[in-house]
């Protein structure tokens, strides 16, 4: 390879690599709908903590701050009846376009799980399935660990080598993925924009740095926090593009592991912090990194966010996540159409230079050097 076609592949990564990131049509037999689960009362509260946890070396004391959180919303998250609507939304949307395709719902950290979803696919003789995770971007807590746990789930129900699992690629810069927070800047800067300077935070999960720089395919540079901070900043601009001269920045909320492991910066609170003493007095908060309402957005966001901003006597207003939005719905069936039927890349539609992603993960995407390698689907080894 020339070092031209090195700068090309570093400045656009998928859209360099050609055929190679796009996969042969797939007669699928169903949608797997797999998301990340949620206690739904208290008692579900401290073995869905445990299950999340497990071997993850997080402090003691943040998990009973985090079951604080949940407690203060009757140990109920949002996030299951978010995917009880999106699978409703879902269904609707394919039946409406005359689409053959049953959805599963299955989660990797509560009721129902993935292996309940994968007996009721063998049962039903749906033996091909394509996942679509609740996670737009790459790193290894929103795609590796996905697929890491599609192959538990087949090791565990036996289904191994008779149910196969590929998955959409990820979708940050999807249009539809991407529609909902356009729209939702557009009427929060409306809202907040009477005050005399407003800003725009675009608030993620923080993720361990050393899971960052490993996110996205190990041949490809991102520059820091890798792909992961890259897809954001991209979308972020791609929003922000309709309303030059406003300023915005990318930050992290809901940290957690020991204080000693260095996590992606700044934290939103303390970024409120330093732009209220710069003069800001109107925000406009986008919960980027998620597509629906979990407890990080309730509680991270809508009570401490919104906390910090009015105690530095702010206006400020959170965007709605993607939810069950019309666009984002239907951009779903999309990305799920365009696989099966293995449309070209330069047919796909993506918003950024990234995309669009990859439908199989390169070798070594998204590695977890802390937590060691574990079998997974739909990437190519190792
Ligand atoms: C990138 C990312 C996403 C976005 C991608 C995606 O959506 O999948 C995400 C989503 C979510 N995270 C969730 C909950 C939790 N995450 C935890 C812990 C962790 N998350 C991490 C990262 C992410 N997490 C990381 C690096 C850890 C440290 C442990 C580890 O290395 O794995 C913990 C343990 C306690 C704590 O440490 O906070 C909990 C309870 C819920 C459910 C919320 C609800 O119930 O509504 C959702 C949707
Ligand atoms: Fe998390």
């Amino acid at each position: 390879m020339s070092a031209a076609d090195c700068q090309v592949l570093a400045a656009s990564p998928a859209a360099s690599s050609g055929a190679a990131h796009v996969e042969a049509p797939v007669a699928y037999g169903a949608i797997l709908l797999a998301s990340f689960g949620g206690p739904e009362g208290q008692d579900d509260v401290i073995p869905f903590l445990r299950n999340v946890t497990r071997g993850r070396g997080i402090p003691e004391e943040r998990l009973e701050e985090v079951a604080h959180h949940y407690r203060a919303f009757g140990g109920v998250s949002p996030i299951n009846d978010q995917n009880r609507a999106l699978k409703a939304a879902l269904e609707a949307e394919l039946a409406a376009r005359g689409i053959d395709l049953p959805v599963l719902w299955g989660n990797r950290n509560w009721a129902p799980y993935l292996s309940d979803a994968l007996r009721e696919a063998d049962e039903r003789g749906l033996r091909t399935l394509l996942a679509i995770g609740t996670s737009a971007y790459s790193s290894y807590s929103s795609c590796r660990q996905y697929r890491e746990d599609y192959a538990a789930a087949l090791a565990e129900t036996g289904l191994e080598g008779t149910v196969t699992i590929d998955k959409v690629r990820q979708f940050f810069d999807h249009p539809g993925f991407v529609q909902p927070f356009v729209d939702g800047v557009r009427a929060g800067l409306a809202e907040v924009g009477g005050t005399a300077k407003t800003h725009v935070l675009f608030s993620t999960h923080s993720v361990p740095i050393a899971d960052a720089d490993r996110s996205g395919p190990r041949d490809l540079d991102f520059g820091a926090g890798g792909a992961y901070a890259a897809q954001h900043r991209a979308v972020a601009e791609v929003v922000m593009a309709d309303h030059p001269g406003v300023g915005w920045d990318l930050v992290y909320q809901s940290r957690s592991g020991p204080p000693t492991q260095p996590w992606l910066e700044p934290d939103i609170n303390d970024r409120i912090a330093e732009l209220a003493a710069d003069g800001v007095t109107g925000l406009v908060i986008v919960p980027l990194g998620f597509i629906s309402d979990h407890m990080e957005v309730a509680w991270d966001l809508d009570t401490e966010a919104l906390e910090t901003a009015d105690a530095h006597g702010m206006t400020a207003v959170r965007v709605p996540t993607p939810g069950v939005h019309p666009a984002f719905v239907s951009g779903l069936v999309d990305l799920v159409l365009e696989r099966r039927d293995g449309v070209p890349t330069d047919e796909r539609p993506a918003l950024t230079a990234l995309g669009p992603w990859f439908d199989v993960c390169r070798p070594g995407c998204c590695e977890n050097v802390r937590l060691g390698f574990k079998p997974a689907v739909a990437g190519i080894a190792p």
